[in-house]
C-alpha cells in the first residue's frame, strides 16, 4: 500500500512538473514572439505562432518583463554566483554557415539546426585560462560533452534538484533516462554521452526488468542519482595535493593503466574522504568522475534514508547490482555517516539490515576483479560503523584550507575589477583561518552582495529597458568588513578531534 501511494504521489507530481514545464515553453514562445516583434521581424513572429501552435496574439507579455531583461537578470545571477560572465552563444564554425546563410539572415526557425543552436545558450565560457585559474584548460580524454552541460559552477546538490524535477521520462526499452541526461532538462548541449550511452544500451539486468519492485528502485537510482559528466577538473580544486593523489591512485590510475594494478597492487574498492563540512569533499568525488569517465552513482546517504526507509536494503542492493552492470562505475554515498553510524542496541531493524547488506556488498566488491569503486564522504569519521571503516581501505583527510588555497578562492570569486583595492584578497585570506572553502564563497557573496544592495535601493522603479543597465560600484573595505563579520566559520574546534582521529585510523 505504501508503494502504491508513493507511486501515485510521484505520479502526480510528475504532472504537475509536466504541466509546469509546458507552461514555462509557452510563456518562452510569447516573449520571442513579441521580442521578434519589437526588431520589426513580424513574418517571424507570425511563423513562430503557426509552427509551435501558441496563439500568441492572445496572449501579452506581463508588465516589467521582457525577453532581453530575463537575460539581463540572469547573467547578473551567474556573474554574482561565478564571478564571470556568462557565454550565452557561440559560432558553430563551419557547421553555421552551412546552415545559417547569408550573414544577417534570422535562421528559420524549427529548421535544420536550429536545435543545435539552441541548445549552445547558457554554455560556459571556453576562454583560455585567464590566470585566475577558472579558464577552459584543453579538453582530455573523457571530458568530451560535460563542458556544454554543466557549466563551471552548479554543484552536485543542484545537480540533484535538477534531477529531482525531471520528472520519470523512460525511453523505450523502459529506462529511467531524464536523470541521466541532465543536461537535456536545462537545455543545454545535447551529443552522446559516453556514460548515458552505456546505460541505455546495457538496459537494465533481466532480473530486475522482471520485477516491478525493483525496476522502480532502479528507474530512481537511473534517474536521480546517475550523474552525468560532472565536468570538475583537479585544477579547479584548490591545493588538497596529497588527497588528490590517494583519489588519482586508488580511484582513476588503476582504469587507466589497468597493467599495473594487479597482484599485489590491485586497485583499492574502498576509499574514504572526510573532514570538516564545506571543504570539498564533493568537489573532489565530481573530479575523480569526471576524470575516470566512469558510470558515476552520485548518492545522498539522507536521501535514501528519508525516501526509502522501508526499501533501503533493497535499494543498497540494486545500487551495487546496477554499478556492476554499468561498470566501470563508482558510487559516490556522501553523508556515509546518516547511513552507517555505529550500530546502537535500539537500531530500527530496517536500518541494521540496510547496514549488513552495505557490507555484503563491500565484500562483494573487495573480492572481485569488478571495476565498481566506493568512495565514501564524511564530516564525522569517528561515528562510522568500525566494519564498513575496515572495509573502507583508504582514508584521506580533507583539512580547511591553507591561507594560499583561500587566497587562491577569493581571487576566483572576487576578480580585481570588482574590488576598490586589491589589498583586499589578502585581508579576506588572513582573516579566514578556520574556515572552510563554503564558508570563504559565503563571505565573498556577502561582499559582492553589499554595492548591488545599495544600488538596489536607489534603483529607477521604471528602468529605460532599452538603455545600458547602472552598474553596482566596487567592493569597498567597508563592505569586506562587514561580510567578515557576518559570516563566522561555521565549525570551528574540531579540528584537534580530526587529528587525533587521523593518527589512529588514516591510512594516506
Ligand atoms: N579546495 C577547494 N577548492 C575550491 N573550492 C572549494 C574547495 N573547498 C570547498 N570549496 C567551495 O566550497 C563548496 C562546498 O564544497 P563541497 O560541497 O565539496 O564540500 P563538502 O566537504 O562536500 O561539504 P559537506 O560535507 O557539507 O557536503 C564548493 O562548491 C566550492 O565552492
Amino acid at each position: 500500500m505504501a508503494t502504491l501511494a508513493r507511486t501515485r504521489a510521484e505520479h502526480e507530481s510528475r504532472l504537475g512538473e509536466q504541466k509546469q514545464r509546458a507552461e514555462r515553453a509557452k510563456s518562452l514562445i510569447v516573449l520571442i514572439s513579441s521580442h521578434l516583434q519589437q526588431l520589426g521581424y513580424s513574418a517571424s513572429a507570425d511563423a513562430l505562432a503557426a509552427e509551435s501552435g501558441v496563439s500568441t496574439y492572445q496572449y501579452e507579455v506581463a508588465d516589467n518583463i521582457e525577453l532581453l531583461q530575463v537575460l539581463q537578470e540572469y547573467e547578473e545571477y551567474y556573474e554574482m554566483r561565478f564571478a564571470r560572465r556568462p557565454r550565452l552563444v557561440r559560432k558553430l564554425g563551419k557547421y553555421s554557415e552551412d546552415v545559417a546563410g547569408p550573414a544577417g539572415a534570422l535562421p528559420k526557425i524549427g529548421g535544420r539546426g536550429s536545435s543545435r543552436r539552441a541548445s549552445a545558450v547558457a554554455a560556459p565560457s571556453d576562454e583560455p585560462d585567464d590566470g585566475r585559474g577558472g579558464g577552459r584548460r584543453g579538453r582530455t580524454r573523457g571530458e568530451a560533452v560535460g563542458k556544454e552541460n554543466a557549466g563551471a559552477g552548479p554543484t552536485r546538490k543542484d545537480a540533484a534538484a535538477e534531477g529531482g524535477k525531471g520528472g520519470g521520462a523512460t525511453d523505450a526499452s523502459g529506462l529511467a533516462v531524464s536523470g541521466v541526461a541532465h543536461g537535456k532538462a536545462a537545455g543545454a548541449a545535447v551529443e552522446e554521452d559516453p556514460w548515458e550511452n552505456r546505460v541505455r544500451k546495457a538496459g537494465l539486468p533481466p532480473t530486475m526488468a522482471a520485477n516491478a519492485e525493483l525496476r522502480e528502485l532502479a528507474g530512481w537510482l537511473q534517474r536521480d542519482m546517475i550523474q552525468r559528466n560532472p565536468n570538475v577538473r583537479w585544477d579547479d580544486i584548490a591545493e588538497l595535493g596529497g588527497v588528490k593523489r590517494v583519489l588519482k591512485e586508488s580511484l582513476v590510475m588503476p582504469l587507466r593503466y589497468p597493467e599495473y594494478f594487479t597482484g599485489l597492487l590491485k586497485p583499492w574498492k574502498g576509499v574514504l574522504v572526510y573532514g570538516p563540512p564545506g571543504t570539498g569533499k564533493t568537489l573532489l568525488a565530481k573530479a575523480v568522475a569526471t576524470e575516470c569517465n566512469t558510470t558515476f552513482f552520485n548518492i545522498s546517504a539522507s536521501s535514501i534514508v528519508s525516501k526509502w526507509r522501508g526499501d533501503s536494503e533493497k535499494l543498497v542492493r540494486v545500487l551495487f547490482e546496477l554499478a556492476r552492470h554499468y561498470s566501470p562505475s563508482t558510487i559516490f554515498i556522501d553523508e556515509i555517516d546518516a547511513l552507517m553510524g555505529s550500530r546502537g542496541d535500539g537500531e530500527h531493524e530496517g536500518s541494521r539490515r540496510m547496514k549488513t547488506e552495505l557490507l555484503v556488498q563491500m565484500d562483494g566488491l573487495l573480492s572481485s576483479s569488478e571495476q565498481v569503486f566506493l568512495l565514501a564522504a564524511t564530516n564525522l569519521p569517528w561515528e562510522l560503523d568500525m566494519a564498513l571503516l575496515r572495509r573502507l581501505e583508504k582514508r584521506v583527510y580533507v583539512p580547511f584550507p591553507t591561507a594560499t588555497a583561500r587566497e587562491w578562492m577569493i581571487r576566483r570569486l572576487l576578480p580585481p575589477e570588482r574590488l576598490q583595492s586589491s589589498k583586499n584578497v589578502q585581508v579576506i585570506a588572513e582573516r579566514t583561518e578556520g574556515y572552510s572553502g563554503s564558508d570563504i564563497t559565503l563571505v565573498c557573496k556577502e561582499a559582492a552582495m553589499r554595492p548591488l544592495r545599495r544600488l538596489l535601493a536607489n534603483i529607477d522603479d521604471h528602468p529605460n529597458p532599452h538603455g545600458p543597465p547602472p552598474q553596482p560600484g566596487p567592493i569597498t573595505t567597508d563592505d569586506i568588513e562587514a561580510a567578515l563579520n557576518a559570516v563566522r566559520p561555521s565549525v570551528s574546534g574540531l579540528v584537534q578531534r580530526y587529528a587525533d582521529w587521523e593518527g589512529e585510523f588514516g591510512s594516506e
